[in-house]
């Protein structure tokens, strides 16, 4: 089950070239993923930072962008869940404009505890993750 976000290139947003500077991509897809967590696994950061000390650090990324992006474009942030480790998730989101596709991520999350040290998923958290589970693994 893919989840999604749209955003509206501000002129805030882009560089003097007329496109968007890539760094702002980065927030778009924080918000995301932010948005994922409180909206899609009814788990927010405000519960996971505050209120259980504990965080969910990128690892690792690995972005391609295929098509820039201009003020007023209206992005989509797809995102799906693709693997669920012991203590990681891979999560890949397209961004598209329209038709086109704009950029692909593929994004490593760590679930940490105290001490931004790695630990297993809470049991109800992997078990929201797995509703959202595409390709492969969710088939098995
Ligand atoms: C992320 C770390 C805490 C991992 O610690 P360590 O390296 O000791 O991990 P392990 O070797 O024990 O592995 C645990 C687990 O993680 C997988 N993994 C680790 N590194 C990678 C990697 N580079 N690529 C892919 N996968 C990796 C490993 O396979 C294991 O998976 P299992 O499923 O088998 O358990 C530590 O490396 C660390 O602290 N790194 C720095 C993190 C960082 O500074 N990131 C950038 C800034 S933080 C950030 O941007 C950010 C912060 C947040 O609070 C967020 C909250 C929510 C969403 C996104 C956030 C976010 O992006």
């Amino acid at each position: 089950m893919s989840f999604s976000r749209d955003f509206t290139v501000q002129f805030g947003h882009c560089d003097p070239a007329g496109i968007i500077f890539f760094p702002r991509y980065f927030e778009m897809l924080n918000a995301t993923v932010e948005a994922f967590f409180a909206e899609a696994l009814n788990y927010s950061f405000t519960r996971i930072h505050i209120d259980e000390g504990c965080g969910v650090p990128t690892a690792h990324l690995d972005v391609d962008f295929r098509a820039p992006s201009r003020l007023a474009d209206i992005l989509t942030f797809t995102l799906n869940v693709v693997r669920i480790g012991g203590s990681s998730a891979s999560f890949e989101t397209r961004v598209t404009c329209g038709e086109e596709l704009r950029m692909t991520v593929r994004q490593v999350i760590v679930w940490t505890g105290p001490g931004l040290r790695p630990a297993r998923w809470p049991a109800g958290l992997a078990v929201a993750l797995g509703a959202h589970l595409t390709g492969e693994e969710a088939a098995t």
